[in-house]
């Protein structure tokens, strides 16, 4: 079943250009110039119940103005949305009974109250049944690890601790789907993996739909099943987490270091990603050909003196498709579904 459906969703802002100097300022006040900027352009996509995907893409590209019309804090200037059978934007009050949201630059939560009050105080706003909040607030508490800092006020938690009870707000009703952006920013590496370990654990246990959006690929790569990719307002990627490493699992990255500096290096076998003094850095398939090949080819023309073979990780594939490389002969995946 799917519980969200994106259809030719399309969103422009409207952004007032800036004239130069004082009489600009002025006739700016008295005949603005406004300018469209399309920030979302058609896009479709569903989300089935339970599935857990990444909405990732560089800075600018349209994955908070998407999150935000999800959430019905914005209205499409086209194109549909069906969120739990209902259009957000058109019935935000609803559509927030059955969703939760964490904004990790931004809080929820009221800044002078303890956390313990502060969950009151949502099962109050929520109307959870008395039940349902015992049960979940326990579970918060012992997943998320909140039992040291439950009844300090907010603003005298760490980041770490604020963002636990940020997310334990956010699950508190049993929302079918939860909004995630940017939940890890800032949090040290403990506390990054209290909150995946969360997020796998809630999803699995309670069937939650979880849309993570994220700069950190480790996020990604440990929370998310699935991959959504945003570019410049357009998808450029939806499949599965496996799809997309398998595309690269035939790719190795090889750095050789020379005994003296090299300016230039041409082969037919593989990428030049780098070269810095005496070190080149080199992209190949290891079915086309190995790195002991790579290292004696290269051995004929200088002396090699150490070399480094690695997989690629997640951040570097994913950067390489942001900047419009073609997924190997498996270009399928990039459509939209
Ligand atoms: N309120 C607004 N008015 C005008 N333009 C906006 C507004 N909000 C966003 N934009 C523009 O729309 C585009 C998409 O922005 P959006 O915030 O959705 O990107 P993002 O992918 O979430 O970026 P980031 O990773 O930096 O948070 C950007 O070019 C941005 O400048």
């Amino acid at each position: 079943m799917d519980i969200i459906q994106v259809d030719h969703l399309y969103k422009k802002y409207s952004v007032k250009q800036q004239r130069e100097g004082l009489i600009g300022g002025i006739k700016d006040l008295i005949k603005p110039i406004w300018n469209e900027k399309e920030a979302v352009k058609h896009i479709n996509f569903c989300v089935k119940k339970g599935e857990t995907v990444g909405y990732i893409g560089p800075n600018g590209s349209g994955k908070s103005t998407t999150i935000k019309m999800l959430t019905g804090i914005l209205t499409p200037s086209s194109g549909k949305i069906i969120v739990n059978g209902l259009e957000p934007y058109k019935e935000r009050k609803k559509n927030a009974v059955n969703i939760g949201v964490v904004f990790g630059q931004r809080t929820q939560l009221w800044w002078d109250l303890a956390i313990r009050e502060s969950l009151e105080l949502f099962k109050y706003i929520y109307r959870v049944p008395d039940k349902v909040f015992r049960e979940n607030r326990d579970k918060m508490v012992e997943l998320l690890k909140l039992d040291e800092f439950y009844s300090t006020p907010v603003r005298q938690l760490s980041l770490g601790q604020r963002m636990r009870a940020e997310i334990a707000a956010a699950f508190l009703h049993s929302p079918s789907i939860v909004f995630l952006d940017e939940p890890t920013i800032g949090l040290d590496v403990v506390a990054k993996e209290q909150v995946r370990k969360f997020l796998r654990e809630i999803n699995k246990e309670k069937e939650t739909t979880i849309i993570l959006t994220t700069h950190d690929m480790d996020d990604i790569e440990q929370v998310c099943d699935r991959l959504l990719m945003i570019n410049d307002g357009v998808i450029i990627f939806d499949g599965k987490m496996k799809s997309f490493i398998d595309a690269y699992g035939n790719e190795r990255i090889i750095t050789v270091q020379f005994e003296e500096p090299i300016a230039n290096i041409d082969i037919d076998y593989g990428d030049v990603l780098s070269i810095e003094e005496n070190k080149v850095k080199i992209l190949f398939q290891k079915e086309k050909i190995s790195a002991t090949q790579i290292v004696q080819n290269m051995s004929q023309k200088y002396p090699v003196v150490d070399c480094h073979l690695e997989e690629p990780k997640i951040e570097f594939l994913i950067r390489q498709v942001y900047e419009g490389r073609e997924l190997n002969g498996n270009d399928k995946i990039f459509a939209s579904r």
